[in-house]
């Protein structure tokens, strides 16, 4: 024993692990971490930690010995290796409130199958035959229902707008009827536990979730049954061209596996793309210069981060800029840290659109690149809103789809201010506490 224990000693001896401070037994440094602030910025926990250990540092988080990443190359370094150095490997609590079967959860080969169906399912042809207009037409339908002078929720307006969007495109539920209401209701809950300490008793925010799940699988398996019926007797409407009818007839996955991804893809496809568009109403009515020029699509994820880390675990030992990286540690790329980072982008906290007015140029700080021609591959490099490497956000061009159609039709159309104040705050999920309340105004009849 003693001679095992000198072996992992003299083992240990041997690794630079990057420096940091590995916090309380079990816990760590998770309360911390955690702990909310401001969206635009990294937050107390990185500033000081980044000052005091560099980009690169050590800590427990999640209950888990993990390296942090605000470093950019670092950063692309793992989203690269995905699979051969780094896999990706969200806590235990998100595969129990999204399935196992979850491509968040799910690696190698049946992460494949799945991604494929989920991409090929919202191509670029798709997009342009199918969603544009889809998509325009959920934007009139929710801006149409504002009344001049009226105040309300931007951030529940923007919800409604993404998940009837995708309840639409994904089971063929319309807007207003009881079961796409109810549903909406039930991932109001279901939300809440995603984000919440995974503490299964009577009672908690998990808990509910839990049973949030199960109600909402419930529908879903309704649907599907519905459907397999009516593709069985050929009563199949020209319509029901969704998600649900392309996995029954394109994929030969299980019940629970087409459940899970249904239930996915739900999650994924609307709370991100809503909070980024209250992010966008928020900054443009601050920035009236900006409405005039809207190019706000990337300088909002830029500055708003709505996913700010990924989770990653290395597979092998990994040596990277003189630390070790040691098999089996959590890996946490912080892609906001490189957004909001001054070496990269000038006065990274200002919303600018303008940075990004000449394709390439993208406020990258003259300082840190020496070289012009090298600048332009540089810049894109450090803009990852969406992840990157073989797990890129399958949605993400529907996701900016829907950003530019939603606010190209509200700028046409309102004027907004602030109804009262209120900024969006990383939990580290991205929310306006008080749900961003706006006043609006026509500028004319909606066109
Ligand atoms: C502004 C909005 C959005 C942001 C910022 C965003 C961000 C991200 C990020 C960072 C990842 C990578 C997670 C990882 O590497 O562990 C991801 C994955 C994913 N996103 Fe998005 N997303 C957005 C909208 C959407 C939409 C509209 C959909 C549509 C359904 C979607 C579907 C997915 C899926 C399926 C994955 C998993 C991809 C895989 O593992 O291969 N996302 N998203």
């Amino acid at each position: 024993l003693i001679l095992l224990q000198n072996l992992i000693k003299s083992k240990k001896a041997t690794l630079k692990l990057p420096p940091g401070n590995m916090g309380w037994p079990f816990i760590g440094e998770t309360m911390g971490y955690l702990k909310p602030y401001s969206a635009t910025s990294i937050g107390e926990f990185m500033e000081q930690h980044i000052s005091r250990f560099g980009k690169i540092y050590k800590s427990n988080l999640f209950g888990e010995s993990t390296i942090v990443s605000a470093d950019a190359e670092l950063n692309r370094f793992i989203l690269q290796n995905e699979g051969r150095l780094f896999e990706c490997s969200y806590p235990r609590s998100i595969g129990g409130i999204l399935g196992k079967w979850s491509m968040l959860v799910l690696v190698g080969d049946m992460h494949r199958d799945m991604r494929t169906i989920s991409l090929n399912f919202m191509s670029n042809a798709r997009l342009r035959t199918h969603l544009l207009r889809e998509v325009e037409r959920h934007t009139l339908l929710v801006l149409g229902s504002w009344k001049e002078n009226s105040t309300f929720s931007a951030q529940d307006e923007a919800k409604k707008f993404t998940f009837n969007l995708m309840a639409k495109h994904i089971m063929s539920m319309d807007p207003g009827k009881p079961e796409t209401e109810q549903l909406k209701r039930e991932y109001i809950t279901f939300m809440k536990g995603v984000v919440s300490a995974p503490l299964n008793f009577p009672g908690t925010a998990y808990r509910k979730a839990l049973q949030s799940r199960s109600t909402i699988l419930r529908v879903i398996e309704l649907k599907m049954k519905d459907r397999i019926e009516k593709m069985r007797d050929g009563r199949e409407e020209t319509e029901e061209d969704d998600l649900l009818g392309w996995v029954l007839k394109h994929s030969n996955f299980s019940t629970e596996q087409i459940l899970d991804l249904i239930l996915s893809l739900l999650f994924a496809g609307h709370e991100t793309s809503s909070v980024s568009i209250a992010l966008a109403i928020y900054f443009l009515q601050g920035c009236p210069n900006s409405v005039q020029q809207l190019r706000v699509i990337s300088e909002t994820l830029r500055l708003g981060n709505v996913v700010r880390f990924v989770h990653r675990k290395a597979l092998k030992d990994v040596r990277y800029k003189g630390y070790d990286i040691p098999r089996g540690w959590k890996v946490l790329p912080v892609v906001s840290a490189v957004h909001l980072d001054p070496s990269i982008y000038d006065q990274p906290q200002h919303f600018n659109p303008w940075r990004w007015q000449n394709n390439g140029n993208r406020g990258y700080s003259s300082s840190s690149s020496s070289s012009n021609s090298s600048s332009s591959t540089t810049t894109n490099n450090n803009f990852m809103p969406f992840g990157g490497g073989p797990r890129l956000c399958a949605g993400s061009e529907l996701a900016k789809l829907e950003m530019a159609v939603f606010i190209h039709h509200l700028v046409l159309n309102y004027h907004w201010e602030l109804a009262e104040p209120d900024h969006a705050l990383a939990f580290p999920f991205v929310d306006f506490p008080k749900g961003l309340p706006i006043r609006v105004h026509h500028l004319h009849d909606l066109i």
